[in-house]
């Protein structure tokens, strides 16, 4: 506890290093916010144990394959609409429709978008109008990662939340042009919020390596956990 009753973000789950409480706002890209700790504890644990549910079959969690024949390292579920390599339909793999897209995590990824932008907001695309309908859910066993991409599958330029449960993760932040540098890498820590939207809404990114057992034990969760949450631009039927 700080002194004036307020809860350091990684204290109650232990932070050894230290190192959280020193993290702070930062635009490794413009518009691409980093907001080190934004969700609290309590917030970790209701999404993980949300993320447990979704995770669920029929149209639960799955493996993918890419067109070029390989599997995904990740394991995904897919709210709202179902990203299948590349695009999104209504029909999970499995042939179950896909879960709905949960009116929390819209609000959820709202808050976030205001957070991250603040007064900036009315400059990003797509970001003060923000109207999420899809979220991904992609769970990194120990070993996975995600090679460079762009996340191109919607027909908005509205900005992509993600959020970030589990174990660290060194996340690469590229350029719009090519899959080579200039990228930036940053570490993701459970708790963590990146938007990327406006300029940096189509750079690719990906996956370097998770860090096993970097994450808290309270936490239940045995690798690491992203959700983003997108905006389809897609009609509702
Ligand atoms: O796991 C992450 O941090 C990134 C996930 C991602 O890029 C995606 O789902 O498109
Ligand atoms: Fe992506």
């Amino acid at each position: 506890m700080r002194e004036d009753g307020g809860v350091i973000q990684g204290e109650l789950f232990g932070d050894p290093s230290g190192a959280s409480a020193a993290r702070e706002r930062s635009e490794p890209a413009p518009g691409a916010v980093l907001l080190p700790g934004w969700l609290d504890d309590d917030a970790q644990l209701s999404l993980v144990a949300a993320c447990r549910e979704w995770a669920r079959g029929p149209a639960g969690l799955h493996s993918v394959r890419m067109p070029t024949g390989g599997m995904m390292s990740v394991r995904m579920v897919s709210l709202g609409w179902h990203w299948f390599p590349y695009g999104y339909r209504r029909v999970a793999d499995d042939g179950a429709p896909v879960k709905p897209f949960p009116s929390e995590l819209g609000l959820l990824a709202r808050r976030a978008v205001a957070d991250a932008y603040g007064p900036g907001i009315a400059d990003i695309a797509g970001a003060a109008s923000y109207e999420p309908d899809i979220a991904i859910v992609n769970h990194y066993p120990h070993g996975a990662k995600m090679g460079l991409h762009q996340d191109r599958d919607e027909r908005t330029d509205a900005p992509v939340v993600s959020l970030s449960l589990g174990d660290t993760c060194v996340f690469r932040l590229g350029n719009t042009e090519t899959r080579t540098r200039p990228w930036t890498d940053l570490e993701l820590r459970s708790g963590d919020l990146l938007v990327f939207g406006g300029p940096t809404r189509l750079a690719y990114h990906g996956v370097v390596r998770t860090l096993p057992g970097t994450a808290d034990p309270a936490l239940g969760l045995v690798g690491r956990l992203n959700i983003t949450v997108r905006q389809s631009g897609l009609a509702a039927e």
